[in-house]
């Protein structure tokens, strides 16, 4: 059956349920069907006589300046055809969101009249949704986005809730128009690993997910992002993503991290990060050379202060003593106390000679540090310490930690307060 334009048309129309509309811009004459009124809830006997005024009462008077500015834009030759979304009220009172477009018919003659055809389609479900969305998007703690990344690295964003204010301090408009916006806001230390990260997600199409900071107003944040990457058919992959902000988390972790290699009482490290340092220390000297030393220390009699004094008062003399040390180390020294009155210092890049200096200011400072017991008696006391320093030999760290250890006692069986010097070490070991 062969069908003629006019009937084809209509039944496409029919089956878009678009109004339609055309507009004489020289006399102002306009003819609708049956559905442009049926959008509104009327007949189009209803609205008759139906004018071009018509049209201008339904609208909502505030959408009236948008609609001309966008038949000007038109009119002007900026854009394919004319087009937007404006209220209009319907029968019942609701204001309907109808989607407008519409294009210029010119005849071949200058003297033919200009008409202005196009559709109305209700936009209202689409437009209720998309403000729920960006309602849901704004009440969300965190950010939400799509990301495309095209095949040969080229990348954009064609979304981004306001949130993006709060993380980065641009808004959502710049990060789409330009994503490298955004993306200079991210450390710089941690700007390759986010962008390695990115190229991952998108070679192995796995969830991206990375924790980087954020820097924003000049303070520094951390922000953790997860996506969801699907590959498209043209080989751009889209991410559907998510930003939160973790300072908080970040901040536990660090204190946990913190606290896990601190010496309460001192605020010095403890055995275990000590023990990691040196093994990290002796790897590094194993195998670019060079040279660390390694001085331990306990005080003397401590056992006779506690007993005289009590032991808040103990503890009070490891503590100062934990600043003593903390004063004669350099920044790169790892001070620890391993035990109860016992101490060890690690001194990367220094030699035996320097070791035991520091050693032996240190003895010379608790000595002449007068400590007060609980009724006021003045009291002292002293140190006893062995150093060891490791140049060219292999000894296993241990091995180390025992030489240093038995220097120590050394200094203890000599009448303490004392540094004892081991050098050099012998028996390479493998
Ligand atoms: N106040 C206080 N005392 C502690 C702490 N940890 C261990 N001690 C005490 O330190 C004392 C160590 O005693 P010893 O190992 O006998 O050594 P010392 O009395 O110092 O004798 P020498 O080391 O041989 O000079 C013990 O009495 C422990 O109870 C602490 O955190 N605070």
């Amino acid at each position: 059956m062969q069908l003629s334009p006019e009937t084809r048309l209509k039944a496409i129309l029919d089956g878009t349920g678009a109004g339609t509309w055309e507009w004489n811009l020289d006399t102002n004459d306009v003819i609708f069907n049956e559905r442009w009124a049926g959008m509104l809830g009327y007949t189009l006997d209803e609205l008759a006589p139906v004018t071009f005024g018509t049209w201008e009462r339904l609208c909502h008077p505030a959408d009236l300046a948008l609609a001309w500015k966008a038949l000007k834009k038109y009119l002007d030759g900026k854009g394919p055809q004319f087009e937007c979304v404006i209220r209009m009220r319907h029968k019942n009172g609701d204001w309907r969101y109808i989607h407008t477009r519409g294009m210029l018919l010119h005849g071949t003659h200058t003297d033919q009249p200009r008409w202005l055809m196009g559709t109305h389609l209700d936009v209202t479900e689409e437009k209720v949704t998309e403000h729920r969305l960006s309602q849901l998007a704004e009440s969300l703690p965190g950010l939400i986005y799509t990301f495309v990344m095209e095949p040969d690295g080229g990348y954009y964003f064609t979304y981004m809730s306001r949130k993006v204010e709060d993380f980065f301090g641009i808004t959502p408009e710049e990060a789409c128009s330009d994503a490298e916006l955004l993306f200079q806001h991210i450390h710089p230390e941690d700007r390759e690993a986010v962008h390695d990260s990115i190229a991952d997600s998108f070679s192995t199409l796995e969830q991206w997910e990375c924790d980087y900071r954020v820097i924003n107003s000049g303070m520094t944040g951390w922000l953790r992002g997860v996506a969801k990457p699907e590959q498209e058919p043209d080989g751009k992959v889209v991410w559907q993503g998510m930003v939160m902000n973790i300072d908080d988390e970040k901040r536990l972790e660090l204190e946990l991290e913190r606290l896990s290699v601190t010496d309460e009482l001192t605020g010095l490290f403890n055995r275990r990060y000590f023990l990691r340092k040196l093994e990290e220390t002796a790897a590094q000297q194993d195998r670019y050379g060079g040279e660390f030393s390694l001085v331990a220390v306990d005080l003397d009699h401590f056992k006779a202060i506690n007993d005289a004094y009590g032991h808040p008062v103990g503890d009070a003399v490891l503590k100062r003593f934990g600043e003593l040390i903390q004063r004669r180390v350099r920044k790169s020294d790892v001070v620890a106390r391993t035990g109860g009155e016992e101490f060890l210092i690690l001194m990367p890049q220094t030699s035996l000679e320097n070791a035991a200096q520091v050693a032996e200011d240190l003895r010379r400072a608790i000595e002449n540090e007068s400590f007060v017991g609980d009724e006021s008696q003045d009291f002292r006391v002293t140190l006893s310490a062995g150093v060891v320093s490791c140049m060219d030999e292999v000894v296993t760290v241990r091995d180390l930690l025992s030489i240093c250890d038995r220097s120590l006692y050394r200094a203890k069986r000599q009448g303490r307060n004392r540094i004892m010097v081991q050098y050099p070490l012998s028996g390479r070991q493998a």
